[in-house]
């Protein structure tokens, strides 16, 4: 099975002083479906930043479909949601005008369906609602078709059918793609997830299904 990511030794920190993340090594492979898990500040947002070359790290190597990061060049092979309130101040225009500079009309029909977008096309994006923003996101991030899709939090501020929407999106997308996605739902984990890595333990690990309920419970201390 190809490894899509590969993450060696990997160290960061922001400041000097205690790493944020130490000596980390996993690797998820292709038609994965990987969560990331831990408690608030864990640095799970900072290992996708990592991941993706947004940041550097202190020692340690990342590979991409094989690459090592700083001669990886395929970045349409990857599509990334980051978590909404981060974006949403810099965009400006209509829906449809956000797809259309991504992407060639004729390929973004299937995602406006998929998603069920149709009426949100005429609509301002910083004037869309958390659910309808999330929605429009994860369609830029899908414009180039990418074999593995990174999501930041895709479910925060989301009401109950949007949840269940975005999951049963999500679900579908990963029949044929990795999906990589950083949660705090925990039941959405557990439903989905093919192996988790838990951030902010001593031992950060990454887990299969049948270790999740215990793992969870140590993780965020529950009884
Ligand atoms: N640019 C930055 N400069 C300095 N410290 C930062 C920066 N970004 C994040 N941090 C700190 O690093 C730690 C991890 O942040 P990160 O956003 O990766 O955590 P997280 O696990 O995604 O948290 P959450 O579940 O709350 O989203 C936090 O203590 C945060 O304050």
């Amino acid at each position: 099975m190809q490894e899509v990511i590969k993450v060696e030794s990997l160290t960061f920190r922001y400041s000097p002083g205690e790493p944020l993340i130490e000596n980390l090594s996993f690797s998820i492979y292709e038609g994965e479906f990987f969560c990331v898990v831990g408690p608030n500040g864990a640095g799970k947002s900072t290992l996708l930043k990592l991941l993706l070359g947004f940041l550097r790290p202190k020692a340690g190597k990342i590979f991409l479909f094989g690459k090592e990061l700083s001669q990886f060049k395929e970045w349409e092979k990857i599509g990334y949601v980051p978590q909404r309130f981060s974006v949403e101040k810099f965009w400006t225009g209509t829906v449809e005008e956000l797809l259309r500079k991504v992407a060639k009309k004729e390929k973004v029909g299937w995602i406006i369906a998929f998603l069920h977008l149709e009426n949100l096309l005429k609509r301002q994006f910083v004037k869309l609602s958390g659910g309808e923003q999330q929605k429009v996101l994860l369609a830029l991030a899908l414009t180039k078709n990418p074999s593995l899709l990174i999501l930041d939090e895709p479910m925060t501020g989301l009401d109950i059918h949007a949840q269940e929407h975005i999951e049963h999106v999500l679900k579908e997308i990963s029949k044929d793609r990795t999906v990589v996605v950083v949660s705090h739902d925990l039941g959405f984990v557990m439903r989905n997830a093919s192996r988790m890595l838990c951030l902010g333990m001593p031992e950060c690990r990454v887990v299969y299904p049948k270790d999740f309920g215990q793992i969870i419970r140590e993780l965020y201390g529950l009884h």
